[in-house]
């Protein structure tokens, strides 16, 4: 298929990725996952096989959005990149070196944010330093610098009640980066906030981003929020037994606003390009669970 980049083997190569515009880096690979298969045992069922032998390669500094149908183990493939649990078979390398237990060069943003409420905004960021071990003096001032960087100069001594879904958001992207993670490992992040809020906040993403690039991993159910940050949009198949079956380089100039660069005519015919692909996994998806109400009614 056009625009599919992946070889037999589902890895990227180093053409493919000199094809993308990217700068090739001289160092290891941010992310290295090598053949990953990752099973569940459930107790009184049969071990289910949720990704089966898969690649994905992520270099310094690259922006990679992960799409595929609910369930198929998106999340699942950023978990095992976190530590958080271990594959049945593959590795998994971080810049070169094989990950054992959590990930300490990433830093996490999900769904539902980790803001404690008892705690004001700014005492929420300086928590990320004070627990390895920085002075309280220096961990504040470097709080209240990276609230100015996301725009709540004037929040930081607000709770988390008192901000808004975005406000909050924008507040665990300080607590986030604050920490300089070179992996940024990010569920659904902006999942919560409605359409005009994830907009803003993808296009303060990639203004953050771009001041000092890091590795990407970006899970998405919404291909045009995938398209409009990213550098590569893979795709998953349907699961069980779920693998990287797309790969696709997104050709767009930067700097970019997530919000308008929707209007651009690329933006269509790469949006184009992928749903077609991606369109086949989700029919499947839904497809299995109409069997399950026809069966049943
Ligand atoms: N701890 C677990 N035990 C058993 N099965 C699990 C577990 N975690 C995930 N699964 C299963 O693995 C598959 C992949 O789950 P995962 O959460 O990675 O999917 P996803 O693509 O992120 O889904 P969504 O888009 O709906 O968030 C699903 O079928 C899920 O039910």
């Amino acid at each position: 298929m056009a625009g599919q980049l992946i070889d037999a083997a589902g890895k990227p190569t180093p053409a493919e990725t000199a094809q993308a515009g990217r700068p090739i880096s001289d160092g290891p690979l941010a992310v290295a996952l090598d053949d990953i298969a990752i099973s569940f045992a459930v107790k009184g069922r049969p071990v289910f096989n949720a990704v089966a032998p898969t690649s994905l390669h992520v270099n310094e500094g690259e922006f990679v959005a992960i799409v595929g149908p609910t369930g198929c183990g998106k999340s699942t493939l950023l978990n095992a990149t976190a530590g958080l649990l271990a594959p049945a078979g593959g590795t998994v390398s971080i810049f070169g070196e094989p990950l054992v237990g959590l990930n300490a060069r990433a830093g996490y943003l999900f769904q539902q944010d980790a803001l404690m409420p008892w705690k004001t905004a700014l005492d929420n960021v300086a928590i990320a330093l004070e627990i390895g071990g920085m002075r309280r003096g220096e961990a504040v001032a470097q709080a209240q610098d990276w609230l100015k960087r996301v725009g709540l100069a004037r929040f930081t001594e607000r709770y988390p009640h008192e901000l808004s879904g975005g406000q909050r958001k924008r507040v665990a992207l300080a607590q986030m980066l604050i920490r300089q993670p070179k992996i940024l490992l990010m569920d659904e992040p902006f999942g919560p906030l409605d359409a005009q809020t994830r907009q803003i906040m993808g296009t303060l993403l990639l203004r953050l981003w771009a001041q000092d690039r890091k590795a990407v991993l970006f899970v998405t159910h919404d291909l045009e929020e995938a398209i409009a940050l990213s550098d590569r949009v893979v795709i998953m198949s349907a699961g069980p037994e779920a693998r990287i079956i797309g790969d696709y380089p997104i050709d767009l100039a930067r700097p970019r606003d997530a919000a308008e660069i929707r209007l651009d005519p690329r933006f269509h015919a790469l949006h184009r390009m992928i749903w077609n692909q991606l369109k086949a996994e989700v029919a499947k998806t839904y497809g299995d669970d109409m069997d399950g109400v026809e069966a049943t009614s």
